[in-house]
């Protein structure tokens, strides 16, 4: 008699948990498998054990780790969150050893109780959960889905799961990316899209890394040649083959094609007529030395304009240095961001050139709306809804007349820049999350919504893993904020200190000169107000009477006992604060400006009541 797929499942299950044996003969190879490796380990079906998560600072330790390729698999999960439309599902990516880095759940799916299992820093490999897609497609590095009753455990029976691996360039595992849903339907789909998006990661991992070399992208099909089933390879000028994707061994299976082998030893033409015949056509034809032809695209023929990853080119962006690796890191990575609209936080002390990096991101973006600054530390806790999604006539007291577009509406097609984000109050944290949830703005008081399209960035001075810690931030906005996080160091640990000096001189429009040994003077100073306290004390020294040189006296001299800005305000009493703030009115700016400090420093000072 013939059972059905559900009643094999539920006998095999009968078996494994009374028997803890494995029925191969009512399961699919890939289910009984992973099953016995579960009883292997030493897994219970009848005990799962309590879920592992790692803690925060071990979660952002390895996002940062996956360097590069963490925008382009965002870019990629927010893909398929859009095509794989419907509800009660989500979008996960794992390392290679089951810890889960990012997810994006839609709302209905956050309900669920998976929903807080299938959170970023847990654990996730078949060891830990028993058979479950993101484990088990990093045991067999296979597509796979796992369907309800075939998770080892039966707690995730509600739940199907699609993942397919991620391989870097060199074949090893970079990791998976899981869609599940709490339906069975559309499976196929699912794993066409999901296999889709890992290969489109895969295909980035490959260009960035070759991004020096020569790329060529081939097909047996034109039509085909500008997708994902397209075959890449790189090459080094001589025409020495550096590495070929999976796509591409497959079309050429039989034949050389691999690092080390030469361009000539796999294809029927010499490299150099190859080269040639690329500079004049978009595409060419190739014949394989076994007689299939292709036609072929190259993607970029010279190598690229070195990028500033590299020691040999020191950046210098108009208005931003970035000489020192850790820079050039935070700009890289925010430059990506930026380019495919993921959100950004920065953290980074005071003065440390957060918002100039914000601001270096919009342009980076190529977004041509409005790059609106917002500081939430700022913001009176009555009105940040109001400030930030406009409000109707008459919807508050106060409310202007014909009601008011708000900050993020002015920032559509451009970017937000939220800074001070760590203060903002916990309520309103719920706001801004349902902001990044659905980018539609309400105007308080008013009817309907409005779709917008901004690029967020976020910055802040404080540790937001702290504040999550003590519960004075969500962790939910953190995990939606910190998609990318760049950190700026402060400025006395920057290698590239002389350059920052003679940049802020020449910004001023100075052509003074500053002494070797004056340089080495500034640069051992501690600068707790970092680059906007250097700035100040290199514009207060020239600002009257520039000298042609500055030398070590004249320093050793401006950065005597407590005369540096940040030091001179953590010496002044509190009331000196409140005295130039009364002094000009209450001018958060202007006092800021006359004690040379941050409007931040000076907000802060305030609420805390010192002055
Ligand atoms: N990389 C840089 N190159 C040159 N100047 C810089 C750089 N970064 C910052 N600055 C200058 O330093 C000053 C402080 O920068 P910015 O306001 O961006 O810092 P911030 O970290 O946002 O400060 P806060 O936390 O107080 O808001 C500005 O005058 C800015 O022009």
């Amino acid at each position: 008699m013939l059972i059905s797929t559900e009643d094999r499942l539920i006998r095999a299950r009968a078996v494994l948990e009374r028997r803890h044996a494995i029925p191969t003969d009512l399961l699919a190879p890939d289910i009984s498998a992973s099953w016995s490796r579960c009883l292997d380990y030493g897994l219970d079906p009848e005990k799962p054990p309590p879920l592992t998560h790692v803690a925060v600072d071990a979660l952002r330790h390895a996002r940062d780790e996956t360097g590069a390729m963490r925008p382009l698999v965002l870019a990629e999960m927010e893909n398929l969150y859009h095509q794989i439309a419907g509800s009660n599902f989500m979008i996960a990516f794992a390392r290679g050893d089951g810890l889960l880095l990012d997810t994006i759940a839609d709302s209905s799916f956050g309900a669920t109780a998976h929903a807080t299992r299938i959170q970023p820093g847990c654990l996730w490999s078949e060891e830990d959960c028993g058979t479950n897609a993101l484990g088990s497609v990093a045991a067999t590095r296979r597509a796979l889905t796992i369907h309800g009753g075939e998770h080892f455990f039966n707690r995730y029976d509600q739940l199907t799961c699609t993942a397919a691996p991620v391989f870097a360039p060199d074949g090893a595992l970079a990791g998976v990316l899981d869609a599940s849903s709490d339906c069975r339907s559309r499976q196929q789909h699912t794993r066409a899209l999901v296999s889709m998006a890992a290969t489109q990661i895969e295909n980035g991992l490959f260009r960035d890394k070759y991004r020096d070399a020569i790329v060529m992208a081939f097909h047996n099909r034109a039509e085909y040649l500008h997708t994902l089933s397209a075959g890449l390879m790189a090459f080094d000028p001589s025409g020495t083959i550096l590495s070929v994707t999976p796509r591409a061994r497959l079309f050429l299976q039989g034949l050389p094609a691999s690092a080390g082998r030469r361009f000539d030893e796999v294809f029927r033409l010499p490299f150099g007529a190859f080269i040639d015949a690329g500079r004049l056509t978009p595409q060419s034809r190739l014949q394989d030395r076994v007689g299939s032809v292709f036609l072929a695209h190259l993607e970029h023929l010279s190598p690229q304009p070195k990028t500033l990853s590299h020691k040999a080119a020191p950046a210098t962006k108009p208005g931003f240095i970035a000489a020192d690796p850790a820079v050039i890191t935070a700009m890289h990575q925010v430059e990506a961001a930026a380019i495919r609209g993921l959100p950004i936080l920065i953290s980074g002390e005071t003065g440390t050139g957060k918002e100039q990096l914000a601001r270096h991101a919009h342009a980076a973006s190529g977004r041509r709306g409005a790059f609106v600054p917002v500081n939430c530390a700022a913001l009176p806790e009555t009105l940040v809804e109001a400030e930030l999604f406009g409000h109707a006539e008459g919807a508050f007291t106060g409310a202007r007349r014909g009601g008011a577009a708000g900050l993020v509406t002015q920032a559509h097609g451009g970017t937000l820049f939220l800074d001070e984000i760590g203060d903002m109050p916990v309520g309103l944290q719920a706001v801004l999350l349902r902001l990044l949830d659905d980018w539609t703005v309400r105007p308080v008081g008013g009817h309907g919504g409005r779709q917008v399209d901004v690029l967020l960035v976020a910055a802040t001075h404080v540790d937001l893993t702290e504040q999550v810690a003590q519960g004075r931030f969500r962790a939910d906005l953190y995990y939606r904020l910190d998609t990318i996080e760049a950190h700026l160091p402060p400025l006395r640990s920057r290698t590239d200190f002389a350059e920052i000096a003679r940049h802020i001189l020449a910004s001023l429009g100075r052509t003074t000169e500053i002494e070797p040994s004056a340089l080495t003077r500034l640069a051992r100073h501690a600068w707790p107000g970092n680059i906007r306290e250097l700035r100040n004390l290199l514009t207060r020294l020239t600002l009257i009477d520039p000298p042609d040189q500055i030398d070590d006296a004249l320093i050793a001299h401006a950065l005597g006992p407590s005369t540096s800005a940040a030091s001179n305000l953590r010496g002044q009493t509190a009331a000196r604060i409140a005295a130039v703030h009364r002094e000009v009115g209450g001018n958060l700016s202007a006092t800021a400006r006359r004690l040379g400090v941050s409007r931040n420093t000076i907000y802060r000072a305030l609420r805390r009541g010192d002055g």
